[in-house]
């Protein structure tokens, strides 16, 4: 399989916490890479680093995006890794606009596309024909992704006032309307119901499944991540420490030394992907 994402030596510092310490990892496409390590691993810094928040101390993070070539991520500012690169990301607090119906959140998440159709002028206040087909596209766009991921009944709903696991299908329907080439999942399982991560299981089964898209998954939850994952990559206090397969990490007295400490016997970590 071809390689989407190379992190090269990447390094993040914060004064004296570096919590990114040379760190290189390859993202196939077409797959589910997973992501895990303790807390304070570093894991939500090499997202904030990878989608534009965060200028990485040193090193690279280069995309091969499939019509516009090598686009070196760390050099883009948030809103051209988005808009450009086609990198999009969820976060492990909800960000939806909770007043907002469902719907306008996802028409919301396509405002390049409506821009540049407003040419940046009063084209959008005076409704001219080309921001007016601009806008039809963005409402079918999310209608699709809503009725893709069994949320058209909620479209009118207030977003905030939905359930916890509605509202987290609804984050990653607002990131598929800008037709990722990479989808970062921050904690997506976080706050969900057991029979919720079931159902976030098969959703990203199909998404990469199906749908081809590459997804990056950072979770904590070992029953999503060894069950969905085709690859994982194993940091620790911003290190690699592991990476392989979900039968190989879970094994690895490595990584099961950094979630128990020295003295835990291996294999306890099977027991949560049951
Ligand atoms: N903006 C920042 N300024 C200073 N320190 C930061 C900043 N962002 C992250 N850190 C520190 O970097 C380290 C890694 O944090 P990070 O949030 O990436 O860990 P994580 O693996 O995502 O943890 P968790 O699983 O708890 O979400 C931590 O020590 C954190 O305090």
């Amino acid at each position: 399989m071809s390689t989407l994402l190379s992190v090269r030596n990447l390094s993040m510092r914060f004064g004296g916490l570096t919590a990114i310490d040379d760190l290189s990892l390859e993202v196939p496409a077409g797959s589910i890479t997973g992501i895990i390590g303790p807390n304070g691993a570093g894991k939500t810094t090499l997202f904030n680093c990878l989608t534009g928040f965060y200028k990485p101390t040193f090193g690279s993070l280069v995309l091969a995006h499939p019509t516009r070539g090598d686009l070196r991520l760390e050099a883009l500012p948030s809103h051209r890794v988005a808009r450009d690169a086609q990198v999009v990301r969820t976060f492990q607090n909800i960000r939806l606009f909770p007043k907002m119906t469902v719907l306008e959140n996802l028409i919301v998440a396509q405002h390049n596309v409506l821009q540049r159709a407003s040419k940046f002028s009063v084209a959008g206040l005076l409704a001219l024909p080309g921001y007016r087909k601009a806008e039809r596209d963005a409402v079918e766009r999310a209608a699709t992704w809503l009725e893709r991921l069994q949320l058209t009944q909620y479209a009118d709903h207030a977003a905030g006032a939905l359930p916890y696991g509605i509202q987290r299908r609804i984050e990653i329907a607002r990131a598929l309307c800008v037709d990722p080439v990479l989808l970062c999942l921050d904690e997506p399982a976080a706050g969900l119901n057991p029979r919720e991560s079931a159902e976030l299981n098969a959703l990203l089964t199909y998404l990469c499944g199906e749908l081809g898209i590459a997804i990056l998954l950072i979770e904590h939850d070992m029953s999503v991540v060894m069950n969905v994952s085709d690859h994982i990559c194993v940091i620790n206090y911003g290190r690699k420490i592991a990476e392989g397969t979900p039968a190989a990490v879970q094994n690895d007295p490595h990584v099961i030394k950094a979630y128990l400490g020295e003295d835990e016997e291996a294999g306890v970590m099977e027991e949560s992907t049951s």
